[in-house]
């Protein structure tokens, strides 16, 4: 179930790149391009990072959310999917 709707957004994330929409934050994000995109990334993993070391649920699943999300939309800006990095995973796995 988390697996298939994480597969519907990348979709979503795939479309917003390639059909670019004007209220759309995903195609604003791509067209600021990819320097934009990695610095959200590590802004998002910072936040994680300082939400990890308090004890409030919420903030800290939403900045994980926050992370997955703008984690995708890299890895798509660079051209790759998470299908990718699953095939490195599974090549490491024993
Ligand atoms: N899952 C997300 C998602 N998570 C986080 N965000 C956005 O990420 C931003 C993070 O907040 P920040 O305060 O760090 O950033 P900001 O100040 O708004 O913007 P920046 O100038 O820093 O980029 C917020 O604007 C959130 O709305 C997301 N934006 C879109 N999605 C999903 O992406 C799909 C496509 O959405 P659209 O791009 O809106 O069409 C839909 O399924 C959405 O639910």
């Amino acid at each position: 179930m988390a697996l298939e709707f994480i597969e519907a957004l990348e979709k979503t994330i795939k479309d917003r790149h390639e059909n670019p929409s004007d209220t759309s934050y995903t195609s604003s994000l791509f067209a600021k391009g990819i320097n934009k995109v990695a610095q959200k990334v590590g802004e998002e993993a910072v936040e994680l990072v300082i939400e990890a070391k308090d004890d409030n649920e919420d903030l800290f699943l939403n900045e994980a959310a926050d992370l997955l999300y703008h984690y995708i939309v890299l890895l798509r800006a660079k051209g790759y999917s998470l299908e990718d990095v699953t095939k490195i995973l599974e090549q490491r796995h024993k």
